[in-house]
């Protein structure tokens, strides 16, 4: 298994004592190569589910293993993605590709050679020399998916990296990420807000409940194309699964 959440809480503690739990007595396993998306209201703990698989957290109670190993800090098996890209403004687009394999001390023509093929990977050939500002929204985020992918992890954790962008944009990149994803096969855990896209782009969708979050429900996304959203989007299953999605939120509800 990619990964494993064995009954995970973690509660953060703030400056006057105060605890609160931001995630309570969450299980659930991803295969390898599957594409799973965690939907859920604001403050649900979303992104501390990603942040604990990154390493950059430890669970108050519970495991997380990714290929059955104890998360114990940050580490090389998970690439994290933000909504913002964090390209260095200073390198050019293929130097910041490089910038995690540098810091893992990788020569430098091999390091060329993998940020290269990264950057086929995912359509920016000839924009190597490019710096990040002279780059749309669009092409910077696919560069900070090459770098993410440059260091070749086992699992990529994407935190609501279609956020900031146009619709058209939007849909245009889901579809670049999800062919690139599917062609490397690696498993991907998606934090969205976006119903329909969490039914495009992925196999299972996790819906949690408000803040502390646990799975109130699991979907499996029994639809083709998934290396395609844009095919997937005229299939009339889509608003079917997101209509699904909407009443596990309750959101009719909170609409009254
Ligand atoms: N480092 C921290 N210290 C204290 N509290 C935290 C910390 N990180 C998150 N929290 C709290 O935990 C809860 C869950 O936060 P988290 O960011 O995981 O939610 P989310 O579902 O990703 O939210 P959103 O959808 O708004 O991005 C929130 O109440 C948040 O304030």
């Amino acid at each position: 298994m990619a990964l494993e959440f064995h009954s995970v809480t973690k509660r953060f503690t703030d400056n006057s004592g105060t605890s609160l739990t931001a995630v309570q007595d969450v299980s659930f396993d991803v295969q390898e190569g599957e594409f799973v998306s965690v939907v859920g209201p604001s403050g649900c703990g979303k992104s501390t589910i990603l942040s604990m698989t990154a390493g950059l957290y430890q669970p108050s109670e519970g495991k997380v293993l990714v290929s059955g190993e104890p998360v114990e800090g940050p580490n090389s098996h998970v690439g994290f993605m933000l909504q913002k890209d964090l390209l260095l403004p200073w390198r050019n687009i293929v130097t910041n590709i490089e910038f995690g394999l540098e810091a893992r001390g990788m020569g430098r023509a091999d390091r060329r050679e993998r940020a290269m093929a990264e950057l086929r990977h995912c359509q920016l050939d000839g924009f190597e020399n490019h710096y990040p500002h002279q780059l749309s929204g669009g092409m910077r985020q696919r560069a900070a998916l090459a770098r993410t992918l440059a260091i070749d992890p086992e699992i990529i954790l994407l935190d609501e990296p279609f956020s900031a962008l146009d619709a058209q944009t939007k849909l245009l990149l889901q579809n670049s990420f999800a062919g690139t994803i599917a062609e490397t096969g690696k498993t991907t855990l998606l934090i969205t807000h976006d119903l329909g896209e969490a039914v495009l782009m992925s196999d299972r969708i996790l819906v949690l409940s408000e803040r502390p979050g646990s799975i109130v429900a699991e979907i499996k996304v029994d639809l083709p194309h998934r290396d395609q959203p844009l095919k997937r989007r005229v299939m009339p299953e889509v608003g079917e699964y997101a209509a699904q999605l909407f009443k596990h939120l309750k959101l009719e509800e909170k609409a009254a």
